[in-house]
């Protein structure tokens, strides 16, 4: 009899354990997702394990096959359905870093980060914004909250359409923010269409940036404001230093880049296709907080979210590949962060840019 209750105990106290390491610990900073939820995109349950081999395949392609602009949207899209979830889950519905705030909250660093493009492309109420490659919205909503102007995003992936949408609804946004899917390089929008556009750490994954910054270029209405936060490696990366090397591959690899940029190649690209480059500037660079800090200190949580995936695995709930898929997003936090610790490396190089009216001096 004793032993009987002593085996109930354990069973309860266990489940209880189970429960908060779950539903409480592991929901993400935005509530929303949590890892019972893990479904890993449109990919169906069985096939989870295979394309994520196929995404590391595509690494194996020769040079020219991996830059081509027929084979890169795919291979994006085949990432984000590996990853869009485990990013809701661990990081929120913004899929961006941002400048650490002294004294702030993750939460309000990246609204703020967010809200500066207001102000930037001088998005007002009534306007029609672009947002390029918009994730499942997070941004989206901040601006559009913020500005009172409507925002049309778009993304490659189908399943972040379905999360944005829902997201807009239940925050009561989705009058004013409408979610398309496509591709960026090729978009299903009019000349001229836009009041305004603005990408964050999205046209990284362009093959050639020429192409998305022409695109949207031909979306703008003359005299409209565009500005890009990119990722680029800065002028302290050195191609003959192993450990430089190391940390950009790293950062190409876990996040489906065809290859990064140099800071000083953007604003001669913004100009060859058009755009009145305003400013530009490396918004990592002091006075701002490091922006891998968030990174750096969600160490511990790396391990209980390891540990997580591991048993929801082991209980079927989590489909199979989804340890891997964590394993590989964790190394390329490292790499995130030796590349930020460098300084050879920032997510958040702001370029301003303007559509000059006929007749304008440029
Ligand atoms: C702009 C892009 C994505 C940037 C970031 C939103 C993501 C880059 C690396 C991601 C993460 C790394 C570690 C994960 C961790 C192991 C897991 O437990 C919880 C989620 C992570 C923190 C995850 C969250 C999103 C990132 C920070 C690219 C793709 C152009
Ligand atoms: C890192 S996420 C950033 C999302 C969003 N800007 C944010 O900050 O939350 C990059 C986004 O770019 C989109 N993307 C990448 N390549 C694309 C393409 N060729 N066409 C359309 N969207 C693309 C991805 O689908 C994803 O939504």
């Amino acid at each position: 009899m004793e032993s009987a209750a002593l085996m109930w105990s354990v069973a309860a106290v266990t489940a209880a354990v189970f429960f908060w390491f779950v539903c409480i610990m592991g929901s993400a900073e935005v509530k929303g997702k949590r890892a019972v939820d893990l479904k890993m995109g449109s990919i169906t349950r069985d096939k989870v394990q295979d394309k994520y081999k196929q995404y590391w395949s595509f690494f194996r392609l020769p040079i020219e096959t991996l830059n081509s602009s027929e084979n890169v949207p795919a291979f994006v899209d085949t990432f984000y359905n590996l990853v869009t979830d485990i990013y809701e889950w661990g990081w929120g519905q913004s899929f961006h870093f941002s400048p650490s705030l002294p004294g702030r909250s993750h939460r309000d660093a990246t609204r703020i980060h967010e809200e500066r493009v207001v102000d930037l492309i001088k998005a007002r109420p009534g306007n029609r914004i672009l947002d390029v490659g918009c994730g499942v919205g997070g941004p989206m909503r901040a601006i559009a909250a913020r500005s009172g102007s409507d925002v049309v995003g778009i993304t490659i992936n189908e399943y972040q359409v379905g999360r944005a949408r829902a997201h807009n609804r239940k925050a009561g946004l989705d009058g004013a923010c409408e979610v398309v899917c496509g591709n960026f390089l090729q978009m299903p929008f009019g000349d001229s269409a836009f009041d305004g556009a603005y990408s964050i750490e999205a046209t990284c994954h362009a093959p050639r940036l020429e192409d998305v910054y022409a695109e949207i270029y031909r979306v703008l209405k003359p005299g409209a404001m565009y500005v890009s936060y990119e990722w680029v490696t800065t002028g302290l990366y050195r191609a003959g230093d192993p450990e430089h090397v190391e940390a950009i591959h790293g950062i190409e690899r876990g996040d489906a880049l065809p290859g990064l940029r140099s800071q000083d190649q953007i604003a001669e690209v913004a100009r060859r296709v058009g755009f009145e480059v305003i400013e530009e500037r490396d918004l990592a660079l002091p006075p701002a907080g490091p922006w891998w800090n968030r990174l750096k200190m969600g160490r511990l949580a790396y391990w209980r979210n390891h540990i997580l995936v591991s048993i929801l695995t082991i209980l079927r709930i989590a489909p199979k590949g989804v340890v891997e898929i964590h394993e590989m997003l964790y190394e390329t936090a490292r790499h995130l962060t030796r590349g930020g610790e460098m300084g050879i490396f920032t997510p958040m190089h702001m370029i301003l840019c303007r559509k000059p009216i006929d007749g304008d001096d440029n």
